[in-house]
């Protein structure tokens, strides 16, 4: 059957929820205009033509600037507030104005506004940090006193952790805007989430990638989310067709064991999980700023439990550290 672009008919989703109906206009994708926002849209644009037969014209993206791109001249941390880099985004999916929009998922707070939600996860990337030297290209090899740059209080706590006598500094920017930093000897290293070089076309950068064990992810580093609006069941079938179940559920369960423990970007909190569709097992991690102290949990239950399974782990982790521990975050 060919019909022209205008008079596209759906296919019919093997799960009908009623969204078979004409659709005449292209879909509104919205995102962040970074290359690395782009590119996670590009590959969430072609897997829903592809999984639906439909020419990508029939996704429009939609580019907008947010406060978190727009202020670069202090830390994440110190601009404070929440969803630097989803708000603006945010206001047009409850207007309308968009009907979808694509993130990184380790940059969503773990409280969504009103109306809208997660609605589809991708298959995960590769979990992992990336650490990119100058001249010494594994994090153990730097020399002493040397000048690390990084703009995660997470990152920065495992690297006082591992390495007490490096001089950790913050360093913000655009993946580019920080590898160009560091080939000018601003630093004489930067970590960055190996995902996000990959996705870049840069996988070639990393001078070692760092074992989770030692050097755990950020609670759902790696995830391309897709943001939709509650009960809006014609986008939320689409989007269906792209969701990753084994990544939904992990996900699920390290924002469980955030939002217990945090909800903000401004905490040293590492958490992965890992389901197999019946299970999942977790490991959580939280820090001092300054490295010196860390608590660790491991569990594991039912997938179908995955996020109640992280509020319970930050929940055993926070008994654990006790008080004193926490005056550490205020
Ligand atoms: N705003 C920071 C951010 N959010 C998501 C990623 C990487 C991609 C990912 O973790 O999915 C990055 C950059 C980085 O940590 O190096």
């Amino acid at each position: 059957m060919v019909s022209s672009l205008n008079r596209f008919r759906f296919k019919q989703p093997r799960s009908n929820n009623g969204w078979q109906r004409m659709q005449t206009k292209p879909f509104r994708i919205g995102t962040r205009g970074s290359p690395l926002a782009l590119a996670q849209t590009h590959e969430t644009r072609d897997r829903l033509a592809a999984a639906h037969g439909l020419p990508v014209e029939m996704f429009e993206i939609v580019t907008l600037s947010t406060k978190g791109d727009r202020i670069t001249d202090r830390s994440l941390a110190e601009i404070g507030g929440k969803g630097l880099f989803t708000e603006e985004l945010e206001q047009q999916l409850l207007s309308g104005d968009l009907d979808f929009a694509v993130h990184s998922s380790k940059d969503m707070t773990t409280k969504l506004p009103d109306g809208l939600f997660l609605s589809a996860f991708l298959p995960r990337e590769d979990v992992r940090d990336a650490f990119v030297g100058r001249s010494a290209t594994r994090l153990a090899e730097l020399p002493q006193g040397a000048t690390v740059g990084s703009s995660s209080l997470r990152r920065q706590a495992l690297i006082r952790r591992l390495r007490p006598d490096v001089n950790v500094i913050t360093y913000r920017g655009q993946v580019e805007t920080r590898l160009r930093k560091l080939a000018e000897g601003q630093v004489d290293g930067t970590l960055l989430a190996y995902a996000g070089l990959r996705r870049l076309g840069m996988a070639h950068v990393p001078t070692e990638l760092l074992d989770p064990e030692s050097f755990p992810p950020a609670p759902a580093q790696g995830a391309i989310c897709i943001e939709a609006r509650l009960g809006d069941d014609r986008i939320n079938a689409l989007l269906s067709a792209v969701d990753d179940p084994r990544t939904h559920e992990a996900v699920s369960c390290e924002r469980g064991f955030l939002a217990t423990l945090d909800g903000s970007c401004r905490t040293p909190i590492a958490g992965y999980a890992q389901s197999d569709g019946a299970r999942i097992r977790f490991s959580g991690m939280i820090l001092t700023p300054d490295g010196t102290t860390c608590h660790r949990i491991e569990t594991d239950g039912r997938t179908a439990d995955a996020a109640a399974l992280g509020r319970e782990a930050g929940e055993r982790i926070r008994a654990k550290a006790g008080p004193e521990f926490f005056l550490s975050w205020s």
